[in-house]
């Protein structure tokens, strides 16, 4: 399926209870069932390309797997030397939580991904990790994978990001609960934090004091995990998007979860003028509750705080942004330019060909909220860039080219979209 044609929609009503699972929960899970004794069990895992392969490479590792189709139990015993190049395919966050999961572990191990994770930036992950005494190498010096890590001890750290990242954060955890001391985290500004999270929910010492965590290596392993994954806020945003632009429509969006570091684009569509509320259902590991969106006409905002906890749904609010009265404004985004796709310019570029005007800057962009028109819009193998603008021909219809990323974390979009919009898939 290389293309879509979406129709304009008409005002919808609806509830979805099948949004798709949480990528960074899903990957976390399969990751750190690797660091339990027991055996964890995961339902509503992501059943997705991004989140299959790092399944695949716990599988390569040692893990023992057994999956009735609702529910995955993990059972490790310890990290096994893999006899597999370890494929994360499109995921940053596979390549670079597994560098700091396989650093301390004993054998060599060989981290790849596809064309685009293999220009993806290493040196946030593998610089720290080198000056703890990981043994990692990749090309250019260690910053492009495929990655090669051969397991060492590690010295405890205390170490000042300065990249608000959860993936190197996420990294760093779990290379200091199997240093030789106390380790210290400190980011510029909160990430998302599953990782402490769930690890804290298996037991392990790791304490968060404001921007600072610090992590007392493990003596023994940890108790294994027994969760639910809730639904994805980055992937349900697309349908918040779709119910605000569209006149008179209205969603609910269930059984997300609504940790804070998740739902800042949620908050910011909020400031533009949709009519949105949160109901608390579940609190295991982090809030989870629904979602409710209503239309209401939207005006401009800028966007410049707490950017990590709102940078994956920046593409699908810049449609929003294309909707609304006035000019809105990203800033402090330049780690847009290190995602799938360098996604300041696959917005600029997307919303410009659907006659929109944009300004684009180093670290963001500036979009003069008017009329959507239809156009064709090439994904650049991102699938947020795809679901963004397959969302804007809500508007006006739209052709979008490119969309077998979809699959790396949101598998079952088309049918939740059909249930709004006529869409055409083309070859
Ligand atoms: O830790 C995670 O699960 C993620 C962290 C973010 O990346 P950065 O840590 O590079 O900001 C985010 O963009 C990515 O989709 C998932
Ligand atoms: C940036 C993303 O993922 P990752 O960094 O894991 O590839 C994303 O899903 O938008």
């Amino acid at each position: 399926m290389s293309a879509v044609e979406v129709s304009k929609a008409n005002k919808f009503s609806l509830k979805l209870n099948t949004i798709a699972p949480d990528k960074s929960i899903s990957h976390r899970s399969a990751m750190f069932a690797m660091l339990a004794s027991g055996t964890s069990e995961v339902t509503n895992f992501l059943r997705a390309e991004d989140t299959l392969n790092s399944l695949e490479i716990v599988k390569n590792l040692g893990a023992t797997i057994e999956d009735d189709g609702v529910t995955i139990k993990i059972s490790s015993g310890g990290i096994k030397e893999p006899f597999e190049i370890l494929d994360c395919g499109n995921s940053g966050t596979g390549i670079r939580l597994f560098c700091g999961l396989l650093s301390s572990a004993n054998g060599h191990f060989v981290l790849t991904g596809d064309k685009y994770l293999r220009k993806r930036p290493m040196k946030r992950v593998t610089t720290p990790l080198r000056e703890i005494g990981a043994v990692i190498d990749g090309r250019e010096d260690s910053n492009l994978a495929p990655l090669s890590i051969r397991g060492a001890s590690l010295k405890a750290f205390d170490y000042d990001s300065k990249i608000a990242s959860a993936q190197v954060k996420s990294c760093m955890i779990l290379a200091a609960l199997r240093a030789d001391g106390i380790c210290s985290y400190t980011e510029p500004e909160l990430s998302r934090d599953h990782t402490e999270r769930m690890l804290q929910g298996m037991g392990a010492d790791i304490v968060v004091d404001g921007l600072k965590t610090t992590i007392t290596p493990m003596k023994e392993l940890l108790s294994p995990l027994t969760i639910r994954v809730p639904a994805d806020p980055s992937s349900a945003f697309f349908f918040a998007v779709a119910a605000a632009i569209t006149p008179d429509s209205d969603i609910v969006l269930e059984g997300v979860t609504l940790n804070p570091t998740r739902i800042e684009a949620f908050k910011a569509l909020e400031r533009m003028g949709a009519n949105i509320s949160y109901e608390l259902t579940d609190n295991r590991y982090e809030p989870i509750g629904d979602i409710r969106v209503k239309y209401a006409p939207l005006h401009a905002i800028t966007v410049e705080d707490n950017i990590s906890w709102l940078i994956d749904e920046l593409p699908a609010l810049s449609i929003a942004f294309a909707c609304a009265t006035g000019e809105s404004v990203v800033k402090n985004a330049e780690e847009l330019r290190v995602k799938e796709s360098d996604r300041i310019s696959t917005v600029v570029e997307g919303l410009r060909a659907c006659g929109i005007e944009v300004h684009e800057y180093k670290d963001g962009y500036r979009v003069v909220g008017g009329e959507l028109k239809r156009a064709t819009v090439d994904s650049d193998g991102d699938h947020r860039i795809a679901m963004s603008f397959i969302i804007a021909g809500l508007r006006c219809g739209m052709n979008v080219t490119d969309l077998d990323c979809i699959n790396t974390s949101f598998p079952n979009f088309f049918e939740l979209l059909q249930k709004i919009t006529k869409i055409e898939f083309k070859q």
